[in-house]
């Protein structure tokens, strides 16, 4: 196997639901690559059954020997009363040295902020600071759930910017899910539109421009990628169109 984690024909049932079906996905080493899909269309499933939390009912997961899972989550809540630093914070559970704190957080772009407590930090630092837990194994494969919800835009497009660095300084893959098309897609080499099964996939403006991804998102503001790759050589006409 030369990818980090191979996926063939997976189906999985929850309940009486079929949430997935035929799912065929293969993460090779550094990729980023992005999963789009309407609510209910079993994106968080597909990352649970990656991660391992779910055992599909049909077809078969194979995870190279080597593969190390850093995940991040949409959210976490702490209680507001409780007095934690963010350096504390990366030993919950297991204890780090400082050396190895220091370098996560560093990495994730909030070194200055280690110091400081938990309920202090802003939306796009306490997500960064999930990010430096998730990068404490040294993983070959961080997964993100919808990490920027809650961010506004420049913060999601900061953020999704800070995985591309981390991507391109430890090689690790990147595989993630967000409702923010435009600004994840731009970040991405490969895109997954899932809908139960996986209706299309490629470079993001492939995808952009496939029938069965706009029959999805449509081809206004929220499917296009206008913030990607923005066409000066066309008149603008619509209402809608982003502008940079
Ligand atoms: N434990 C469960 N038992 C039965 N059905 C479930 C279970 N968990 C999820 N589902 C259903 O599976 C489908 C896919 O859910 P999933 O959370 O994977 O979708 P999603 O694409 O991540 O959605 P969203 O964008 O809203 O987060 C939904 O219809 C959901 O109701």
């Amino acid at each position: 196997m030369s990818g980090l984690i191979e996926l063939a024909h997976v189906g999985v049932q929850l309940g009486k639901k079929t949430v997935l079906q035929s799912i065929d996905v293969s993460i090779q080493p550094g990729e980023i690559i992005t999963i789009v899909g309407p609510n209910g269309s079993g994106k968080s499933t597909l990352l649970r059954t990656i991660i391992g939390a779910i055992r599909p009912n049909k077809g078969r997961v194979t995870r190279a020997a080597d593969l190390r899972i850093g995940y991040v989550p949409q959210k976490l809540h702490i209680d507001p009363t409780l007095p934690i630093t963010a350096r504390r914070f990366l030993s919950l559970p297991t204890a780090v040295s400082d050396n190895v704190a220091k370098q996560a957080l560093e990495r994730a772009g909030v070194g200055a902020q280690a110091q400081q407590q938990m309920s202090d930090l802003s939306g796009g630092q306490f997500q960064r600071v999930l990010l430096a837990r998730a990068l404490l194994n040294e993983p070959n494969l961080l997964i993100l759930d919808e990490a920027t919800q809650g961010l506004d835009q420049p913060g999601s497009a900061d953020f999704y910017q800070q995985i591309e660095q981390l991507r391109d300084s430890l090689g690790c893959a990147v595989l993630m899910v967000s409702h923010e098309l435009h600004v994840v897609m731009s970040a991405s080499d490969r895109v997954i539109c899932l809908n139960g099964h996986i209706c299309c996939e490629g470079e993001p403006e492939h995808v952009a421009s496939a029938p069965e991804y706009r029959a999805l998102f449509g081809s206004g503001t929220h499917g296009s990628l206008a913030l990607y790759r923005h066409d000066h050589n066309h008149s603008h006409d619509h209402s809608d169109h982003d502008h940079v």
